[in-house]
């Protein structure tokens, strides 16, 4: 076990794997088979290793959720009901083990099952902030999304924003904009953009990335979010925010990522924060791209999470 002491994590220190097969949040096939192969890489005994208790009781089973269709309703989204029962079932999971001391360990799966994730950490942490590292800001409201898809909205509705979806009812909009920070930006929405700026979100685009370099970037995001480090931190981490090099699996690549360390220093800082209570790990898709390409981003997907749980290079 690292020397970094968790502050909100009572011994032994523990973590629960949430397995999320789920996709749909967005249109491409197979997101849901990324929790499968992140476990059969050995995931489990890896963080074991590294001095971690783990739970892990199977896959979740969406299967009385699935087999409630959506009504063809007058909205642009897609799948709002069953994306919308999914989160609320992923929340409670998750706030149930928060509630327990243990540190929930979600594997996506699409990012709409954020909405889900970062209701169940707010639920037992209420001044929690989230940490959001990712190639898109996620932030479209039913007004501004151009594609419907829920995995580019699930920040909005957290925050509260855009029209009320009594299918969302559920979701308490207990996000406050200024405890969420994103690392990685590079593709956003001119809706999305309009959306930052209004409610003064502060995001690190890859151009800060770039400018100040990683270290100073984390730094500057935990100031804005945790600036006494003593908040509890939600990392949601999609593993798009990567360049596509180096995780080419996944359903919306966008080029010109973080690279394979700039990744992995942003979850050693947050570790070496001993605040971390929640860990996202999304957006894992095994049935694009070659086998090869799939190996290296179910792999990098299993070193990011054992980074955020302490793994140290020396
Ligand atoms: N979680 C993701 N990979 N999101 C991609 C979102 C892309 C685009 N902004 C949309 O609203 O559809
Ligand atoms: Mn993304
Ligand atoms: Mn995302």
């Amino acid at each position: 076990m690292s020397s970094i002491v968790n502050k909100f994590l009572p011994n032994p220190k523990t973590i629960a794997i949430v397995g999320c097969p789920f996709s749909g949040g967005q249109p491409k096939l197979g997101v849901d088979k990324g929790p499968i192969h992140l476990v059969e890489a050995g995931l489990i005994d890896q963080l074991e290793e590294i001095g971690w208790k783990v739970h892990f009781d199977g896959h979740h089973q969406f299967e009385e959720i699935h087999a409630a269709p959506d009504p063809p309703i007058k909205t642009l989204l897609k799948n709002p009901r069953l994306v919308s029962r999914v989160c609320e079932s992923v929340a409670s999971v998750v706030g149930g083990h928060a509630k327990n001391g243990q540190l929930p360990v979600t594997l996506g799966g699409d990012h709409s099952l954020a909405m889900g994730t970062v209701s169940g950490t707010l639920a037992s942490y209420p001044d929690a902030c989230v940490i959001w590292i990712d190639a898109h800001a996620d932030i479209n409201t039913s007004k501004t999304t151009e594609s419907g898809n829920i995995h580019g909205m699930p920040v909005s509705f957290l925050l509260g924003l855009g029209e009320n979806h009594p299918e969302f009812a559920w979701i308490r909009p207990v996000l406050k904009p200024e405890r969420i920070v994103y690392i990685g930006l590079r593709d956003i929405d001119a809706g999305e953009r309009r959306i930052l700026r209004e409610n003064k979100i502060k995001a690190f685009s890859m151009h800060e990335v770039d400018k100040y370099g990683i270290g100073k970037v984390v730094e500057m995001a935990l100031d804005h979010v945790n600036p006494n480090r003593d908040l509890p931190i939600h990392l949601s981490f999609d593993v798009d925010a990567l360049d596509p090099s180096v995780a080419p699996s996944t359903g919306t690549p966008v080029r010109g990522g973080l690279t394979f360390r700039e990744g992995h220093y942003i979850c050693e800082a947050i570790h070496e924060t001993g605040l971390l209570v929640a860990l996202d790990l999304m957006e894992v898709n095994p049935s694009l791209a070659d086998p090869e390409s799939v190996r290296q981003t179910v792999a990098v997907g299993c070193s990011l999470v054992r980074s955020a749980l302490g793994e140290t290079l020396l």
